[in-house]
């Protein structure tokens, strides 16, 4: 699904650059969790991903162009911009072109926010806007979703919910999921896969050995 082969990026051309030799391969049907310290790159290598930034060096290449992303929440929390849960999402399926009217009530439903459709968006709490934002990237039924944080700023119980509902989706649909994580809790109980970003390089690291090793976290509880 996602190909991506010795990888460099720079800021206005400052070495060393923030990314540097990044291998990554990954398969569709995959959930990959993305995670390392604040500043290495996590974000950076997403917007290559997203097409928003162009590597300085290497190769990427996307076997899609249904492309899901769903972006940190705090960009519509506490907004004062007066704009309801349906027309948020009813003008993103306008932009995606999407004729069928149908498909934001399905969204909302998929995410069990149907009631919520005349809500403002800056009224919701935190764990209610990333649902949003959530059914807002699955109505294009994107191969690939991109996410920056699902959880960050969201209760224990809507966590939950956010991340049964994605491993439902890359269940029943197959969809290729990448998110950028903190929450480590979620890496170990969803991802099939880890990729830690440190100093400007990547790998792959085996799950269970790197929740044992350094978080003393055991995942079969
Ligand atoms: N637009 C920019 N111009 C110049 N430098 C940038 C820009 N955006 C990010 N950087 C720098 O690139 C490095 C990587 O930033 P990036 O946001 O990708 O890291 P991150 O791993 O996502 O961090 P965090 O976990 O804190 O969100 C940091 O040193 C950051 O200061």
């Amino acid at each position: 699904m996602v190909n991506i082969e010795h990888l460099c990026f720079s800021y206005n051309g400052i070495q060393p650059g923030v990314l540097n030799d990044i291998n990554l391969k990954i398969e569709a049907g995959e959930y990959v969790s993305i995670i390392g310290d604040n500043g290495s790159g996590k974000t950076t290598l997403m917007r290559i991903m997203l097409g928003f930034l162009k590597p300085t060096a290497g190769s990427m290449s996307i076997e899609t162009k249904e492309i899901g992303y769903v972006p940190q929440k705090s960009d519509y929390a506490n907004s004062a911009f007066p704009v309801t849960v349906f027309e948020v999402l009813d003008s993103y399926r306008k932009i995606m072109k999407i004729k069928d009217r149908t498909v934001v009530m399905r969204a909302l439903a998929l995410v069990g926010m149907s009631d919520y459709r005349k809500e403002l968006m800056g009224t919701l709490s935190g764990g209610q806007t990333q649902k949003i934002l959530i059914a807002r990237a699955l109505m294009g039924n994107p191969k690939l979703l991109i996410l920056d944080e699902p959880s960050t700023g969201v209760d224990i119980d809507s966590q939950k919910e956010i991340y049964r509902l994605l491993k439902k989706m890359e269940n029943e649909t197959g969809m290729t999921i990448v998110a950028v994580e903190h929450n480590f809790e979620a890496v170990f109980e969803n991802s099939t896969k880890l990729y830690h970003l440190q100093n400007g390089c990547g790998h792959f690291c085996n799950i269970e050995k790197y929740a044992s090793e350094y978080l003393h976290y055991d995942r079969k509880g």
